[in-house]
């Protein structure tokens, strides 16, 4: 049995259908991205499972247990790190954990070596006498993250973690999640933030308008594409020297020469290079087209210095799987 499942979720508000028949499973020691635009319906969802919201119907089990009918058996068992999550002013960084271990129930010596633990596990521990307004953006969404901890939850719940961070907390955020993960700990992120996501996440769930498009491990939904047109794309650097701008016309004159070449641009110092695929193509016959125009280019004396295929991401396969109709 999942730690986690989640059957037929729906909320309304109103006329309005916030969430519409979305079920999922969770594993304790997995993470899960919830991706979908802005309004889709995940802030909601988080809401029901952290039993702030309760559904219209549907029902989800937390380790076997109704959440929904007995949702103060389910708290203990869940943390949830809102997108718009506060500290407080005027207090350190050990008051204010100090303050939530308290308010978890949690005394003495198991109190204090709880949010050491914390501190520790979130990198806090050189800051614990700092005003929380001192902090930046990323150490305070530590803290946020360091509250949501004291009470050693099974399932963490975050809503928009990476929105603002600068890429450098973004990787920290993303080694804290994949130890929480590694600790046995089942996970959910939102993020409209695909990229992120991918790297961060064993299995995805793509939710639009409240309706789930597309579940299941982050290597499935890559691949799905299929009954798709595929436009693959490459990238040619060349070793311009003083000929420069001669070169990369001959080089796009060349590629767009080519069978099945459908576009190429300049950007930057780099041409990007599209290619026409039947449907349902596979990794290798786009290998096999590469090949063909690297040849055709090094043939022609043009000096290649990289050339290699772009990796479809969890970007093409969010508009592959919403067919394009959200951004
Ligand atoms: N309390 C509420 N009353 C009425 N409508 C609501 C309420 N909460 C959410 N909604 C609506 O439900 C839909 C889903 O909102 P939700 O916040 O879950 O989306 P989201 O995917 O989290 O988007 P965002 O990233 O913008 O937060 C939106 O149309 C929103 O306006």
């Amino acid at each position: 049995m999942s730690l986690l499942e989640v059957k037929g979720l729906r909320r309304d508000f109103g006329s309005l259908r916030a969430v519409d028949e979305v079920s999922f499973s969770l594993e304790a020691g997995s993470i899960l991205g919830f991706i979908g635009p802005n309004g889709a319906g995940k802030s909601t969802t988080l809401r029901i499972l952290a039993t702030l919201d309760v559904p219209t119907s549907g029902e989800v089990l937390l380790d076997g247990h109704s959440l929904v009918d007995a949702p103060d058996r389910a708290r203990p068992l869940i943390g949830y790190m809102p997108d718009r999550y506060g500290t407080y002013d005027d207090v350190t960084v050990f008051e204010f954990l100090d303050f939530f271990a308290r308010a978890y129930g949690l005394k003495g010596a198991q109190r204090t070596q709880r949010v050491d633990s914390v501190m520790a596990f979130t990198g806090l521990t050189p800051l614990a006498d700092k005003l929380t307004t001192a902090l930046s953006k990323g150490m305070r969404q530590r803290v946020a993250l360091g509250r949501t901890l004291l009470h050693d939850p099974r399932l963490l719940l975050l809503d928009e973690p990476a929105d603002g961070l600068d890429p450098r907390a973004r990787i920290e955020l993303r080694e804290l999640l994949r130890a929480l993960a590694d600790q046995g700990k089942a996970v959910i992120i939102s993020s409209h933030i695909l990229t992120e996501l991918a790297e961060i996440c064993d299995t995805c769930a793509i939710i639009e308008q409240g309706r789930l498009l597309a579940t299941g491990k982050v290597e499935d939904i890559l691949q799905q594409g299929g009954g798709h047109a595929v436009e693959p794309e490459l990238t040619v650097r060349l070793a311009t020297g003083a000929e420069g701008d001669a070169l990369w016309t001959r080089a796009e004159r060349l590629l767009l020469e080519q069978p099945r070449v459908s576009r190429v641009a300049r950007e930057g110092e780099a041409l990007r290079v599209r290619l026409e695929l039947e449907p349902g193509t596979g990794p290798a016959q786009v290998d096999a087209a590469a090949a063909v125009l690297l040849a055709a280019l090094v043939s022609a004396g043009l000096p290649v210095c990289a050339f290699s295929a772009r990796e479809r991401n969890l970007e093409d396969a969010f508009m592959t799987v919403t067919k394009g109709r959200v951004a």
